[in-house]
């Protein structure tokens, strides 16, 4: 959606044997050399490595998440290693040499993207690293990728922004929130601005409640010493869940441009009622996971017992949230959140609840009738499906409930996201990267919260693992009279 930009690039990813690399990025990588693009990668970690080792890994990991065909042989040959620790300035000028050789070799056209898949505190350095040696003043585009979490408050994001922005304009700078890149996300504003039949009672003349929920199956894994000093609200409320409310919530832009969808989802998050400490203690629900057993019979330990937990830590690994959206559209309209580690089932859903139809006098036999739901999977099985009431098929009275479904049968394991979102950025299309003034808001929301469960010693509840979280977070909505929708579409992983 931006300039017209050539594709061809060097590719200099930090962290390149961590583990979002050999997942998610790998694969990606793979699919979009298929797609023809041509690019070099430079992995940069500290590891000792030499070219060849790396290749090999980068095929294992095409092997354990990919599919890897006869040209995986040809795509290997475009890595190279480079070993560094990002803290050893000097370090860099050999960087630059393999850098500068690699573009003529693969005529690169002198564009570099440079992707941060590292723990968060060395963003800044390398950044200022990269430009103190040079790196940055290339002869083609610059474009800095950068893994989340950006900051871990309002404070520590601004100063990291000002760092990079040392280095980089706020255009060459992609700031991944990979929920962006998913398919059902990218999907939601066509359904609500493409169909007219939507977008005309996308209010809070028609919609009762909206229900977003991200559930996970799995737990804190090996990625303790991450989780336990950032928990659920950091690492998915801040991002993207925020960004998922603010897609659903969002007013049509003027123009399918760039900046004006950014501009448009900026409103939302400027709307969203800020909460005070005694709003954060009714609306806003913390938990953590106790041992318990998966649907699949696994027995499984509680957070505190997991290695490298602390064993009082009070780390959230749940979070409920209700939000009002305080604009002309969502007055009244409460838009309850939830995500959470070792729940029922790994699922995300965007439910739309409409309001009832009057009951009387039209539907005075009709007890069964239910409320139209609009439900937007994002994961698994990516897809929409609208329930409605019908008359029951038979000679007596009454109303069944039935479901229209659309299903897109995508069994990707996430990195598709990445893939879409990667190309994106060679394309220099920004539009499904965060805005500085996006993560800004976010913050600053959370931070209220992070505060508030900080200093009123706000109860962490505990849930069994394989529930679908405390029992508060379902009085956060019984209170208002509603409940939280079952999850229609779930995996077990
Ligand atoms: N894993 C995931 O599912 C997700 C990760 N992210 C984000 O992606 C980023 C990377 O995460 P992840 O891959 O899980 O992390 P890992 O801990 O698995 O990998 C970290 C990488 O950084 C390298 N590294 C660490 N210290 C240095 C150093 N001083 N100098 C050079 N390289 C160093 C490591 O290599 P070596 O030890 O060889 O130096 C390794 O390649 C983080 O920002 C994370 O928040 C975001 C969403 C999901
Ligand atoms: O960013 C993150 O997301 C994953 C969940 O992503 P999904 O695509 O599998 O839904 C989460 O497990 C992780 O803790 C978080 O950092």
């Amino acid at each position: 959606m931006s300039e017209v930009n050539s594709n061809a690039t060097t590719i200099i990813l930090f962290g390149a044997t961590g583990d979002l690399a050999r997942r998610k990025l790998y694969p990606a990588l793979y699919s979009l050399y298929k797609k023809k693009n041509n690019f070099a990668v430079i992995g940069v970690a500290r590891r000792d490595y030499d070219h060849e080792v790396f290749r090999q890994n980068v095929y294992e990991s095409l092997k354990n998440h990919s599919n890897p065909e006869n040209d995986a042989e040809d795509f290997i040959k475009r890595f190279y290693y480079y070993p560094l620790d990002v803290k050893d300035t000097k370090a860099y000028d050999g960087l630059k040499e393999l850098a500068d050789q690699l573009n003529d070799q693969f005529d690169l056209q002198g564009n570099r993207m440079f992707y941060l898949s590292l723990a968060p505190e060395f963003f800044a350095p390398v950044t200022l690293n990269l430009k103190q040696a040079g790196l940055t003043t290339n002869t083609g585009w610059k474009r800095l990728v950068i893994e989340k979490p950006f900051g871990r408050d309002l404070e520590s994001a601004a100063e990291l922004n000002n760092s990079i922005h040392e280095v980089f304009e706020e255009s060459e700078i992609y700031r991944i929130d990979h929920y962006l890149g998913k398919e059902m996300v990218q999907n939601i504003q066509v359904i609500r601005f493409a169909n007219p039949i939507f977008e005309g009672i996308w209010n809070n003349r028609y919609i009762s409640n909206i229900q977003i929920t991200s559930s996970e199956t799995l737990g804190v894994g090996e990625r303790a010493s991450y989780y336990d000093h950032t928990g659920a609200l950091m690492d998915m409320i801040q991002n993207h869940m925020l960004q998922m409310v603010a897609l659903t919530a969002m007013e049509p832009p003027s123009r399918f441009v760039t900046e004006d969808i950014r501009d448009e989802k900026v409103k939302v998050l400027r709307s969203i009622r800020p909460l005070t400490d005694s709003t954060v203690a009714n609306s806003v629900v913390r938990g953590q996971y106790t041992r318990g057993t998966m649907p699949n019979g696994d027995v499984v330990k509680g957070y505190r017992e997991e290695e490298n937990i602390k064993e009082q830590s009070m780390t959230d690994t749940f979070v409920a949230a209700k939000l009002h959206i305080d604009n002309f559209r969502w007055a009244g309209v409460p838009f309850y959140i939830r995500t959470g580690k070792r729940m029922t089932a790994k699922s995300t859903e965007i439910v739309v609840q409409f309001k009832d139809a009057p009951k009387r006098p039209y539907f005075n036999n009709f007890n069964d009738l239910q409320p139209n739901l609009l439900v937007i999977h994002v994961q698994p099985d990516e897809g929409l499906s609208l329930k409605l009431n019908a008359k029951k098929f038979s000679t007596g009275g009454g109303s069944i409930p039935i479901t229209m479904n659309f299903s897109n049968s995508n069994n990707d394991d996430g990195s598709s996201a990445y893939e879409r979102l990667i190309q994106d950025c060679i394309h220099g299309d920004s539009t499904n990267f965060t805005r500085w003034d996006e993560v800004a808001l976010s913050w600053q929301f959370v931070d209220y919260i992070a505060e508030a469960w900080k200093e009123r010693n706000i109860p962490l509840d505990r849930y069994e693992a394989g529930t679908m979280g405390p029992a508060s977070a379902h009085e956060l909505l019984a209170k208002d009279g509603h409940h939280w929708w079952p999850l229609t579409k779930t995996t077990e992983k």
